[in-house]
């Protein structure tokens, strides 16, 4: 699958924070029920390379590693079988081995200057991020004009609220959020909300 393909598969990334791996299965489960196959886990906590590896096991996940910040993350990733990697930013450090793999990959960008650095390295997918900080939609319309090949993933503040606006923007294909597994939800709750989230997009 190309980014692009893994961008246009579900309306809402789901970027999750994991404490617990014995509960990334169930949570993957729920996701993927409500709609949601493109799973980010964070590398945020121990927890996580072991939630990717749980998550694997569930038919339909498409299930990716977030905040890699670093060639040794991005190792860490693969081993445990990450099919995708998200990054807060793009340094060439991190993006050179990620893009020798083939491994699709959505680095965010942040202004002008992070997309020309992407562009060189023949990037044309990122995250806008942090999206809400950052300037919000009228900040990437801004930005997306002289930039009219990329395509983004806006993620940081977005709401279900919020999420249809921006996916009303042509060059967003989807957006990241956290808002489909508030802490202490029920996995019937997590199922609610990514049925949701996946029913945003027009
Ligand atoms: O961890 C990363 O790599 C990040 O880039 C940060 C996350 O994407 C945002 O924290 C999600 O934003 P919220 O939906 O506002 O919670």
């Amino acid at each position: 699958m190309s980014i692009e393909q893994i961008m246009r598969t579900s309306a809402v990334i789901p970027v999750l924070v994991i404490d617990d791996a014995a509960t990334a299965r169930p949570l993957a489960e729920a996701l993927v029920a409500g709609g949601l196959k493109v799973l980010e886990v964070t590398l945020r906590t121990p927890a996580a390379l072991d939630a990717i590896r749980e998550m694997k096991k569930v038919p339909g996940a498409i299930v990716g590693a977030g905040t890699v910040v670093n060639p040794e993350q991005f190792a860490a990733a693969m081993d445990a079988g990450a099919e995708f990697i998200v990054s807060p930013g793009l340094t060439e450090r991190l993006a050179q081995p990620i893009i020798a793999s083939g491994v699709p990959f959505l680095p965010g960008i942040a202004n002008a200057a992070d997309i020309m650095l992407g562009l060189d390295l023949g990037l044309a997918h990122f995250k806008f991020f942090p999206a809400e900080a950052n300037g919000g939609l009228k900040a990437l319309k801004a930005l997306a004009a002289p930039f009219y090949q990329c395509r983004f993933c806006p993620t940081g503040g977005i709401t279900e609220a919020s999420a249809p606006e921006w996916l009303g923007f042509v060059p967003v294909l989807c957006v990241g959020g956290s808002w489909v597994t508030p802490k202490g939800a029920s996995m019937a709750e997590v199922e609610a909300l990514a049925r949701a989230a996946s029913e945003l997009r027009a």
